[in-house]
């Protein structure tokens, strides 16, 4: 039986445009995917619209009504934490990266060679992720494989749309907390990739697993030649397989990553190189590029500090950045040129990146990403022309809704699956609420107030608005509250590929 949710439903176009549509109404297939959306179908027009779908009569009809005040948009993709860092979160912030890794976040994670921590950690942690409204999650476990095959179980049990990896770590991290060599490393990752690959499928038999096996060598700097050579030999050997890494996040990170990887030290180049790869040799992409990691499916966390030259080596192997802001803040990294890699053409999402963020909420990122691209604009040399390029201006609304939506769906290789409410796509949604009642007075609404009121006291819920809006400027600014001023509260109902998963309305 197809499920129908009737309602406000706001989705993104592309990178500078969304939806915002008062009156929708959307079929979710018993496979959960969206089946159709009719747009402008007004109260008096419903029963006939579902007419023309052959839905009118039926008495079991599953027809969802948004309230005033709730709209339908797609669910949030975070493309890039730390699972085992959550107990951290708001602690440690006054390290920058290298010292809070040894100080803070290394003794963290060895903690997860206790099966049994693990697992109560990581129930509340996929809860968590979940409740913010997060349905696809690109989740680093720890170098721990009983652990992170764990975590890949829970995550498939709670139904959230994910890639796992287990860290390759094996030289530069403390002897409590590293791999013994290249092979175990290996064999490790191995074992997590065939284990996540035989969890039972939850899918339509035409779509990838709701959760997938990722590479993930922590970062250059953690890994040895020989451990990122057999990495992009398994990279070579399965072209499917996502890979995750992190990549100039901080400047004593990228100057020692150069120290550990001068040019003639890396393995030479094939023929069929191009320019791009070569000219990047002495740079931190460089690196992932010589061993094979630099590829279509690669997300690259960070990029704060990236040269020209490893943009266009990004940008030549098709790979795609994580924006991790909230972290680059906190962790005084830098301020990302999110706005030139979108002139670039590269891939963008955002990441919470906890526990070097604060918050697993991706609304957050949105926030931090909006004032950073704001930092970016303030501190250019120069003022940005007529042309309608990103490049050191501030984020609008339209792009901050696509980083955290289709942009992340693109970076993990899943652009034409989810990210949008549109035909075809998997039915990954939020019933997103901005009404008093849910409790977040922070998005409170003079209008939508005066809206609810009409309809208290019996009058027309048209719109009755103050501000002479119409009702998609009414949607429009409803959005703009939540993603600023919005938190889990406003996230009422979490849907992963049709199945109801969590948020604030759910109960197990
Ligand atoms: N932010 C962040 N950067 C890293 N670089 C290597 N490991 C990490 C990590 O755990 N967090
Ligand atoms: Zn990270």
């Amino acid at each position: 039986m197809p499920r129908l949710f009737y309602g406000a439903l706001v989705t993104p176009t592309s990178r500078k445009e969304y939806l915002a549509l008062p009156h929708s109404l959307l079929c979710v297939s018993d496979a959960g995917q969206i089946a159709w959306v009719a747009n402008n179908v007004l109260p008096s027009d419903l029963q006939n619209e579902l007419a023309r779908h052959g839905l009118s009569d039926d008495p079991n009809l599953d027809l969802v009504e948004l309230k005033t005040g709730e709209f339908l948009m797609p669910g949030f993709i975070d493309t890039h934490t730390h699972a085992p860092q959550m107990p951290n979160v708001g602690s440690g912030q006054q390290y920058e990266l290298l010292d809070w890794l040894q100080e803070v976040t290394f003794p963290m994670e060895a903690r997860f060679s206790d099966p049994g921590f693990a697992r109560t950690t990581y129930e509340t942690v996929v809860r968590r992720s979940i409740d913010c409204g997060t349905t696809t999650c690109c989740y680093y476990g720890t170098v721990h494989l009983e652990a992170t095959k764990l975590l890949a179980d829970i995550v498939h049990s709670r139904g959230q749309r994910a890639f796992v990896g287990k860290c390759n770590m094996n030289r530069e991290s403390p002897t409590y907390y590293i791999e013994p060599s290249t092979e175990e490393s290996i064999s490790a990752t191995r074992s997590l990739i065939e284990h996540i690959r035989s969890l039972p499928a939850s899918c339509p038999p035409d779509s990838p697993p709701l959760v997938q096996p990722v590479l993930t060598p922590r970062f250059a700097i953690s890994c040895t030649s020989d451990l990122l050579s057999s990495l992009g030999d398994l990279a070579r050997s399965d072209p499917t397989l996502t890979i995750q890494t992190h990549i100039s996040e901080n400047a004593s990170e990228i100057a020692y990553t150069k120290v550990l990887f001068p040019p003639e030290s890396l393995p030479p180049l094939p023929p069929s190189a191009g320019e791009a790869s070569r000219k990047a040799r002495d740079t931190y992409a460089g690196v992932y590029d010589a061993y094979g990691l630099l590829r279509h499916n690669t997300i690259l966390a960070h990029g704060v500090h990236l040269e020209d030259v490893e943009i266009e080596v990004i940008k030549a192997q098709g790979a795609g950045v994580s924006h991790c802001p909230t972290s680059n803040f906190n962790l005084s990294s830098g301020c990302a040129k999110v706005g030139a890699l979108l002139d670039k053409g590269i891939k963008v999402g955002l990441g919470t990146d906890v526990s070097g963020g604060f918050s697993p909420s991706i609304l957050r990122t949105v926030q931090d990403a909006s004032i950073c691209s704001k930092v970016v604009a303030m501190s250019a040399p120069s003022k940005p022309d007529d042309s309608d390029g990103f490049t050191n201006r501030q984020l609008p609304v339209a792009t901050l809704l696509h980083l955290a939506t289709l942009g992340g769906a693109e970076v993990c290789g899943l652009g034409s699956r989810v990210g949008q409410l549109a035909p075809g796509r998997a039915f990954d949604a939020l019933v997103v609420s901005i009404r008093t009642d849910v409790g977040n007075p922070a998005v409170w609404s003079a209008d939508l107030d005066a809206r609810l009121d009409v309809a208290a006291s019996g009058g027309e819920l048209g719109y009755e608005g103050g501000r002479g809006q119409t009702e998609t400027e009414e949607l429009e600014g409803m959005l703009e509250r939540f993603l600023f001023c919005g938190d889990d509260r406003n996230v009422r109902r979490v849907y992963v590929q049709g199945r109801l998963v969590g948020g604030k309305e759910y109960t197990m």
